[in-house]
Parts: C-alpha cells; sequence; structure tokens
C-alpha cells in the first residue's frame, strides 16, 4: 500500500480535507484506483451505471455478505431493487413513524443523552419494525452491539480490514434470531417479501443501511440548528427542507458512495464529501447555508446516484423530517456541541457519540 491509499484507509477526514483545493476534482490513490469529485465526472459516472460493476467494500462485506444487495450486480441487482422501491416508500410508514418517535421522545430524560446514539437507537426500531413487522428490543439491542463490536473503533475496523481480510464477522447466534424474526415476518413486513436463500444478507443490509445514516443526518440536523439558533424551521416546512438538505451538504453520513468498476479492472470512488464542500461550486462552501440555490448536476449526492442511488432516500428523508419536527415541538434542545469532530464508522460519517443533548420540556 503507498502513502495515498495508506492516508485514505487510515485518516479519511483530514485526508479529504487536505484535498480540497484540487480543482481537477480527481486523485489517484494507486495504480487503476481513483478519488472522484468533479461534477461533472459524477454526472457522466452515475449516467453510465448501468455500464459499469459495483465491487463489494471490504469493510463491510465480511458484516453483511457477499449477497447484499449493496453489490450484487446485473439482473439479481434489479430484482432486489424492484421488490424494494415500493417497500421503502416513506408514506407508507407516516403512522408507524409518528407513533415510534412521539414514543421515543416521551421516554426522553430531562439528563443529558448521547444524540447520536439516541437517534440511532430510534431509526434503528423504525427500521426493525418495517423489516420484521414487530418491535423486538432484545434482537436490536444484541445487533447493536454487534456491530458496535466490530465498527464503533476505526483502529477495529481497520484491523479486521487489513489484519485479517476476507474473514466473514457473522454472529451465528445473532444470525439465527435474525433469521427467525425474518422467517416468520407476515405481510406487509419488508422481509416477508425477500427470498430465503439471501435472506440472512438482505436483512442485515436493511438493518444497517437503514439506521447508520438516517441517524446521522438526523444528529447532525440538530447539530446545525442548534449551531443556528436564529433558525427556526418548526414554522416553516420549505426551510426545514432546506436546512435538512444543507445539513446533508456540509455533514454527509456517507463520506463516500459505492465504488465503480470499469471492465479493464479501474476503480473509481466518488467522494460524497468533497463535492458537497467544493470551492468551485459552492460560494462560501463550509458555512452553513439553507439559503443556497439549486446545485448544478453532480454536485449534491448524498443519497448517491445512478443504478444504485439510495433506495431509502424517501423512507429517510420522511424519518428525519418527523423526527427533528416532533423534538422541537415538544422540547426545548440544548446540545454540547462545541467540539464536535465527525467520527467514521465504516465510511459513514457521524457525530461523535460524546454530543450530548438534554432536552426539557416545552411548557
Ligand atoms: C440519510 C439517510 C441515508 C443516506 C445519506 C444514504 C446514503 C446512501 C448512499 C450514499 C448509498 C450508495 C449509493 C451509491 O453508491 O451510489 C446508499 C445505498 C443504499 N441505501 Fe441508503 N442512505 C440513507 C438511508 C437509507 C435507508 C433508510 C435505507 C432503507 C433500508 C437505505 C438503504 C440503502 C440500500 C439498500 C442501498 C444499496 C442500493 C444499491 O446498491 O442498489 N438507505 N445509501
Amino acid at each position: 500500500m503507498n502513502r495515498t491509499e495508506l492516508r485514505f484507509a487510515l485518516h479519511l477526514i483530514p485526508f479529504l480535507d487536505s484535498l480540497q483545493d484540487f480543482e481537477d476534482g480527481m486523485v489517484k490513490l494507486r495504480d487503476k484506483r481513483w478519488l472522484v469529485w468533479h461534477p461533472d465526472v459524477i454526472a457522466a459516472l452515475f449516467r453510465h451505471d448501468r455500464e459499469l460493476h459495483h465491487p463489494p467494500s471490504r469493510t463491510l462485506s465480511p458484516l453483511l455478505g457477499t449477497r447484499s444487495v449493496l453489490w450484487l450486480d446485473g439482473e439479481e441487482h434489479t430484482r432486489y431493487r424492484r421488490t424494494l422501491a415500493p417497500m421503502l416508500r416513506g408514506n407508507r410508514y407516516q403512522a408507524l413513524i409518528d407513533e415510534m418517535v412521539e414514543r421515543s421522545i416521551a421516554e426522553l430524560p430531562s439528563d443529558p443523552v448521547s444524540l447520536p446514539n439516541w437517534t440511532r437507537r430510534l431509526t434503528l426500531r423504525i427500521i426493525g419494525r418495517i423489516v420484521f413487522g414487530v418491535d423486538d428490543e432484545e434482537l436490536l439491542q444484541a445487533f447493536t452491539r454487534w456491530l458496535d463490536r466490530r465498527l464503533n473503533s476505526r483502529v477495529r475496523t481497520l484491523a479486521h480490514r487489513y489484519l485479517t481480510p476476507g474473514t466473514t464477522r457473522f454472529d451465528p447466534h445473532l444470525d439465527r434470531m435474525l433469521l427467525h424474526r425474518a422467517r416468520t415476518a407476515e405481510p406487509p413486513a419488508l422481509a416477508a417479501y425477500l427470498p430465503g436463500e439471501d435472506l440472512r444478507d438482505q436483512v442485515v443490509s436493511l438493518l444497517f443501511a437503514g439506521h447508520e445514516t438516517t441517524a446521522s443526518a438526523t444528529a447532525w440536523t440538530l447539530y446545525w440548528l442548534d449551531r443556528n439558533p436564529d433558525l427556526n424551521p418548526d414554522l416553516d416546512l420549505d426551510l426545514l427542507e432546506a436546512t435538512i438538505m444543507e445539513s446533508l451538504r456540509l455533514s454527509p453520513p456517507a463520506a463516500l458512495a459505492g465504488n465503480r468498476m470499469s471492465d479493464d479492472g479501474m476503480v473509481i470512488t466518488p467522494s460524497i464529501y468533497l463535492a458537497h464542500r467544493r470551492a468551485a461550486t459552492y460560494d462560501r462552501p463550509h458555512t452553513f447555508d439553507p439559503t443556497r440555490s439549486q446545485p448544478p448536476p453532480g454536485a449534491f449526492f448524498p443519497f448517491g446516484g445512478g443504478v444504485r442511488h439510495c433506495p431509502g432516500k424517501d423512507l429517510a428523508l420522511t424519518e428525519i423530517r418527523t423526527i427533528v419536527r416532533a423534538l422541537l415541538r415538544h422540547r426545548r434542545i440544548r446540545l454540547n456541541s462545541t467540539h464536535c469532530t465527525p467520527q467514521l464508522r465504516g465510511a459513514a460519517m457521524a457525530p461523535p457519540p460524546s454530543l450530548a443533548m438534554v432536552a426539557t420540556c416545552r411548557r
């Protein structure tokens, strides 16, 4: 591994920050491996996505399995997408989300809680209900413990990736519990529509993809609102939407989209983080400004793009909107947000667990 790749692997965010003035909007990581963020290149890449391959993430595939929808390709991938698209529409679950959010807010103590941990627990409960059709707190806690042991620390993540590459990191006991829940799910729960042969990998992938990023997007939105007390998006839905979008721009939950590979083996990684902070595209790129105008194609893609664009986008936005509005309606929020260095979980960029929220009742 060369020095550039080592910095990419070990210090992703400082490495990306060091590239912010590169006008080309692309950098070679090693032979046949490029990191790209120029909007024209990104737009062209997504336009031709169907002709490209989508190799598995070396960090995530030992956890999510080789059959995960995140890296299946061709006909199999199209079939899964067709099943998932109608099942992940946000308005289908609005009543369920309202009820779960209200309950979680009612349970909030008046003592400080870790904001990222709270949003993670809530979004996992929501996707758990969507996938299995029932609440199973014990199962979700076991899933979180399993995930945390593998992704919670950058050192652990990298040790697994480079010292024991290719080793699966499944927990047979947890897999048995997940499969039992999935096999006994009744329609309209999502698991009831997934084919039996890949069930474990798809269920784990949906639970993972369906909560980590949404949790971090919600926590970042609340963070930016706390830093900009003049904004009052509770009263204005357009402003709330613009605030969420600007938070997704400046603090994208996924710093990188999935790898793309050409027939001759050239691997291209789109950098969401760098595209969203490009000075040639955005005026004052590091300033939080929800009044920005529409960015050009290829400049804003928090949910990726092309044939792999996130199928959970609508659901995620419904969750973020609902959680933020309900919190602002019921509680007065204070965060201890002075030092908020992003924490990486895989390539997901979350606020650190030390970001604490005090939520007092509004009277
Ligand atoms: C704010 C929240 C979310 C963000 C920022 C986000 C972001 C992303 C990104 C960047 C990708 C890769 C796209 C690409 O490579 O072009 C992706 C893929 C995916 N996401 Fe999301 N996501 C979010 C929420 C969700 C939710 C709620 C679900 C529900 C299960 C979900 C399920 C998936 C799946 C299954 C894929 C793989 C799609 C494929 O490869 O065809 N995501 N997401």
